[in-house]
């Protein structure tokens, strides 16, 4: 797992073998602790270089030995270890040096980087901290400020950037061990002494204490919960205010008390789960390393609304040529300079020149002739959308892929309006388009495995979280939030209040509440779901009745607030009330809590003391029962999915996994027992009646979430 080669006459190298990132598993670190003390007691060894096999030098410990004992030799003595000898060792930093990778590299004396490289702490990302000397080492080489930054954010950071921060001594465009070798062997003979990070005194700030409080401020506002930014903090003050020596026992502590936490299991539960997400599967056993997808060079996109316009943008941005399509000849000129204004801006922040050539412009559905792939995106309306793929049908190339983003209308309806419906899909984009990681790509019963293949490798190239499903109302990530919205507005009718809800929410971790994010989003888009559906009805003001639609409980609130104008911010009063239309700061308003008050009189409800951890129990269960009954369906092919499409565009905490992860770490069992309770309390309320796959996972055991899939399976044979 390493391996010792003398190169050059007098130079070990040691080469870390373990595919495909050489993370540091128990046998890795066992080899490095062989091979350096075989390297150092050989006397035709001068000097040592450590790089990484294939290309990539190490992206850190082995987090999936994490949740296991530790075996093998630790990672601090072994860098210790390197630090210490008295030949120089050099890094030989190729594809990536992250996490316990950049932590080695540090333990070297010197440390040579190719061009195209990246290095970083990321351990916050998975809820940990650098606890192989990472936060005493960095903040000694590039001062605290630059170390705190990179320590609480998980950035990477590009091989230029390395060598400005002082990270790395040399850059090189050239083989990047070739050019280290040469290096290693420039510096026999030179004094290791000022080599040696763990011995540098970390260079003096003034005000420590205001670094530190602004530091500790920052992260508590975004971590919004979150514990292993606070926790970075504290380590990197420790390297900041104690010896080296108290400070590596300070990260131990810091470490001991983050490695076993929930919400350290949470992240890197969703480490590997946005990795999973791409190996999709359909029922029909259609699988990502069977389905070759088709190149695609030319997109279209018709209908430059806000969607549309953030689509090109994604599209323009990953490399492609655009065609962009709108027949309202205003509507076309604004949307030509939003998208350039966005390709500009984009461009500006990633240091690149902006995309603006790839983007052409026509009000005349023709000019999409010969596009590979469209993505229509016209207003959210069955029969506009039906006469925009008839028209395509008439107008593609043969072979064109034909994308709705439809955030919720049948798909497989939309395919049978084309002669060739296996060559539909959706590709249901999150608004802001460009900037949403989320993309749930659709498929119908008729969708080929090539088309999914070749929508989900369009979302990747446009650095998406794509995520396969199956097609049903709402798809995933909206049919899951009906239930939730649904409690949440039967909470008010009970007695919480707006406040009272999104506080709830907000402390469990959500970025938004419930309320403050429909009045973002505008009240009226569920107002004209539910009205097609035929549940609004303006005559049922009072009696019981006015709850009840289509057979069960049902809650006007937001229909009646719609009637009154109050669309949310953009309005300027909704749930809330803002200064002025398209104001975002939200504020409780008076006017709705005596709305709600008469509302209640009106219907004889009774208030009642409602506490947070009822909210959270109505609001998330009922969620995560939805999750359940998608599983079962299979519309999602495993509760990675699902949570995927939470925590990339729901807002989900991502320390808290996903919905269907959360239930897990609460306890199947406790789930279920708490639906069967608000069911019974609830009897009118379809969406709090356990689901069976629920009651089938308590029954097996509660299994751990990794083994669902088996459970699962069993269920769909059954069926
Ligand atoms: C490296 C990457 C940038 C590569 O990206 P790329 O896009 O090319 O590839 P993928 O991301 O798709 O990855 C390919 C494949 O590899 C898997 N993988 C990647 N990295 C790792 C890894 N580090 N470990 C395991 N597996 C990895 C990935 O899952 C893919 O496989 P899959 O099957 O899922 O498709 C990119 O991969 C990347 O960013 N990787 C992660 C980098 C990272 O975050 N590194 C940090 C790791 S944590 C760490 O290093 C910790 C160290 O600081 C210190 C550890 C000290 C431990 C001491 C423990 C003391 C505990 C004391 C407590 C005691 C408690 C008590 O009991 O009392």
């Amino acid at each position: 797992m390493a391996q010792l080669t003398r190169v050059s006459g007098s130079v070990g190298l040691i080469t870390l073998q373990n595919p495909p990132v050489n993370a540091l598993s128990a046998a890795v670190r066992q080899g490095i602790v062989d091979t350096v003390k075989k390297a150092v007691s050989d006397p035709l060894v001068k000097c040592v270089v450590i790089c990484g096999q294939n290309g990539v030098f190490c992206g850190g410990a082995d987090i999936r030995e994490f949740g296991a004992p530790m075996t093998g030799p630790p990672l601090v003595p072994m860098i210790h270890a390197i630090e210490a000898t008295n030949k120089p060792v050099v890094a030989a930093i190729e594809g990536a040096a992250l996490g316990g990778g950049l932590e080695l590299a540090l333990g070297c004396h010197y440390r040579i980087i190719h061009s195209k490289a990246r290095v970083g702490l990321p351990e916050v990302t998975l809820g940990l901290l650098p606890a192989a000397g990472g936060s005493q080492r960095l903040p000694r080489l590039i001062g605290v400020p630059a170390a705190l930054e990179l320590i609480t954010t998980g950035r990477h950071v590009s091989a230029a950037e390395a060598l400005k921060l002082g990270i790395v001594d040399q850059v090189t465009d050239d083989n990047t061990v070739d050019t280290t070798v040469k290096f290693a062997l420039s510096v026999v003979g030179r004094s290791l002494e000022s080599r040696r990070i763990s011995t540098f005194p970390c260079p003096p700030v003034s005000d420590l204490d205001a670094v530190f409080d602004v530091a500790m401020q920052r992260v508590r506002q975004s971590a919004r919960g979150a514990i292993a930014p606070v926790t970075c903090v504290q380590a990197v003050r420790a390297a900041a205010t104690l010896p080296y020596t108290q400070g590596m026992k300070r990260e131990q502590e810091l470490m001991a008390t983050l490695f076993t936490s929930g919400q350290a299991r949470a992240l890197q539960y969703c480490f590997f789960a946005q990795r999973a997400v791409s190996r999709w599967s359909m029922p029909s056993g259609a699988r990502w390393d069977t389905s070759k997808p088709r190149p695609i060079s030319k997109a279209a996109v018709i209908g430059l609304g806000t969607m549309g316009r953030g689509i090109a943008v994604a599209l323009a941005q990953a490399g492609l040529s655009v065609v962009a399509v709108e027949t309202q000849e205003k509507q076309l000129m604004d949307a030509k300079q939003a998208v350039s204004g966005m390709l500009e801006r984009g461009a500006k922040r990633r240091g690149v020149a902006p995309a603006l050539g790839l983007v052409s412009y026509s009000h005349n559905i023709q000019a999409v002739a010969e596009a590979d792939l469209v993505i229509e995106a016209v207003f959210e309306d069955m029969d506009l959308k039906k006469k925009v793929f008839q028209q395509l049908s008439a107008v593609c190339k043969p072979g064109t892929l034909l994308c709705t983003n439809t955030s919720s209308l049948d798909v497989d309806h939309l395919a049978s309006q084309t002669p060739s419906p296996e060559l539909v899909v959706g590709m249901h984009f999150f608004a802001p388009a460009h900037v949403m990681k989320l993309l749930e790509v659709v498929y119908g019963p008729r969708s080929s495995p090539q088309a999914v293949a070749t929508a989900m490798q369009l979302g990747k190239k446009m650095g998406k979280v794509s995520v396969a499903v199956g097609n049903c109302r709402g798809f995933v990530g909206n049919r899951m939030l009906k239930p939730y919205m649904e409690q949440a507005f039967f909470l008010l009718e009970e007695g919480a209040t707006p406040e009272l809800v999104d506080q709830a929410l907000e402390e469990f971790g959500f970025a938004m509440g419930v309320f403050r994010m429909s009045d973002l989003s505008g009240l009226d888009v569920g107002w004209r779901v539910r009205k097609a559906d035929g549940l609004v009805d303006p005559d049922a003001t009072s009696g019981r009745s006015a709850r009840i639609r289509q057979g069960r409980r049902y809650s006007p609130l937001g229909d009646l607030l719609c009637e009154q104008g109050r669309f949310g911010q953009k309005a300027g009063r909704g749930w809330y009330q803002y200064d002025k239309p398209g104001s975002r700061v939200a504020k409780p308003d008076p006017w709705l809590h005596n709305f709600l008050e008469q509302y209640r009189a009106r219907h004889g409800l009774g208030v009642r003391h409602i506490d947070h951890q009822e909210v959270l129990e109505r609001c998330l269960y009922a969620l995560i029962n939805e999750g359940f009954r998608i599983l079962e369906d299979g519309i999602a092919a495993g509760p990675e999915d699902i949570d995927a499409i939470y925590v990339f565009g729901y807002g989900w905490p991502r320390y808290r996994g996903g919905p269907m992860f959360y239930a897990g770490m609460v306890g199947l069992a406790n789930v279920l027992e708490r639906l069967e309770h608000f069911h019974q309390v609830h009897p009118d309320v379809p969406y709090l009646q356990p689901c069976s796959l629920l009651r089938r996972l308590v029954a097996s055991g509660s299994p751990p979430i990794q083994k669902w899939r088996e459970v699962i399976r069993k269920v769909h044979s059954q069926l």
